[in-house]
C-alpha cells in the first residue's frame, strides 16, 4: 500500500468520559506542513480531541473512530504502539510547561533522553540535535546544562517546544501553548513556533481560544461545539463570513476586524 499523503487522518473520532460523549464524530485531514487551528467555546472538546490525536488521552476516557498518524492507527492501539508513533509521528505541547518538565533533570538530559531511547541516537548525535533544537527556539546551547527551575516561564515553554520538535515529528499538537504566558512572552513563543514549523515543514494542530493567534499562525480552522465539528475551512474565509452561530459568537466576542486576518 502506498504511504498516505496526509499526516493525520481523523475519522469519526469519539471520546467518552464518565459515560458522556465529549467528542462526537470529529473528522479532519491534516496534509503535510498544513496548520490547523481548533477553536470553540469552553467544554467543546478541543483538548480531548488534541489529546486523542496525540495518543495521550487522560485516564478514564475512551476513544472510538479512527486517528491515523503517518499510516499508524492510534485508537484502540496499546500504549506501546502509541508511544511508537509519538516523537517521529506526533508530538504534544501542553498548556503548562512546568508540569511537562522534570524539575531535577537538566534541560539537555530531558531533551536527549527520547532521542537516545526512541530514535537510537548516540550521545554525540543527541547532543548535536539538542543544540539544534534549542537554537530553533532561540535558546543558547549552554542552556542544556540548566534545570527547569533556573528558567523563566517563557524559556521553559520554549524548551518544551524544542523537546517536541527535536524528534522531528510530522505533526505538532499544541494545546493552548501560550495559556500560562503573558502578552509579549506569548507573542515571542508564537513567533518561535511559526519559524520553527516553517523551517521543519512540520504540520500543526493548534488549540486556541484566541482568534488573533489563530489568524496569525494557522491557515485552516475547525470549529467545535458540544464535541462536534460545526464549521471548518480556511481561516480567512471562516472568520470573514462565519456560517454557524457558534463561530459568529466567537468572532463577535473577539471583535476581530477582517483586515487583521492573515491569509
Ligand atoms: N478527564 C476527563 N474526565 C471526564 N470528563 C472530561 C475529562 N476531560 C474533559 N472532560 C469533559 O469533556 C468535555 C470537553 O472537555 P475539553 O477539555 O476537551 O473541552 P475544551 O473545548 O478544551 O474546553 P476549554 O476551552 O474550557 O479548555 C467537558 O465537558 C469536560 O468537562
Amino acid at each position: 500500500m502506498p504511504p498516505a499523503a496526509e499526516v493525520a487522518a481523523i475519522r469519526d473520532l469519539t471520546v467518552t468520559a464518565g459515560g458522556v460523549r465529549c467528542v462526537d464524530g470529529v473528522t479532519l485531514t491534516v496534509a503535510p506542513g498544513e496548520r490547523w487551528g481548533v477553536v470553540g467555546p469552553s467544554g467543546a472538546g478541543k483538548s480531548l480531541t488534541a489529546a486523542a490525536v496525540a495518543g495521550l488521552l487522560p485516564p478514564g476516557t475512551c476513544a472510538g473512530g479512527s486517528v491515523r498518524i503517518a499510516d499508524r492507527e492510534l485508537v484502540g492501539a496499546p500504549e506501546a504502539a502509541r508511544a511508537g508513533v509519538r516523537g517521529r509521528g506526533v508530538a504534544l505541547v501542553a498548556q503548562d510547561a512546568a508540569t511537562a518538565l522534570h524539575p531535577l533533570l537538566s534541560v539537555g538530559r530531558q531533551l536527549a533522553m527520547p532521542l537516545r531511547r526512541h530514535q537510537g541516537l548516540d550521545r554525540a548525535a543527541a547532543r548535536t540535535r539538542v543544540a539544534e533544537a534549542l537554537a530553533a527556539v532561540d535558546l543558547p546551547a549552554e542552556l542544556a546544562r540548566a534545570r527547569p527551575s533556573q528558567l523563566s516561564g517563557g524559556q521553559r515553554q520554549r524548551v518544551v517546544l524544542a523537546a517536541a520538535l527535536a524528534c522531528r515529528p510530522r505533526l505538532l499538537v499544541a494545546d493552548e501553548p501560550t495559556a500560562a504566558l503573558d502578552g509579549p512572552v506569548a507573542r515571542s513563543l508564537l513567533d518561535h513556533l511559526d519559524r520553527a514549523l516553517a523551517a521543519s515543514g512540520t504540520a500543526l494542530l493548534l488549540v486556541t481560544h484566541d482568534l488573533g493567534v489563530l489568524a496569525a499562525v494557522c491557515e485552516q480552522v475547525v470549529v467545535l461545539a458540544d464535541g462536534r465539528v460545526v464549521e471548518a475551512g480556511p481561516v480567512r474565509g471562516v472568520l470573514a463570513a462565519p456560517e454557524h452561530a457558534v463561530t459568529r459568537e466567537l468572532v463577535e466576542a473577539a471583535r476581530l476586524s477582517v483586515p487583521e486576518v492573515r491569509a
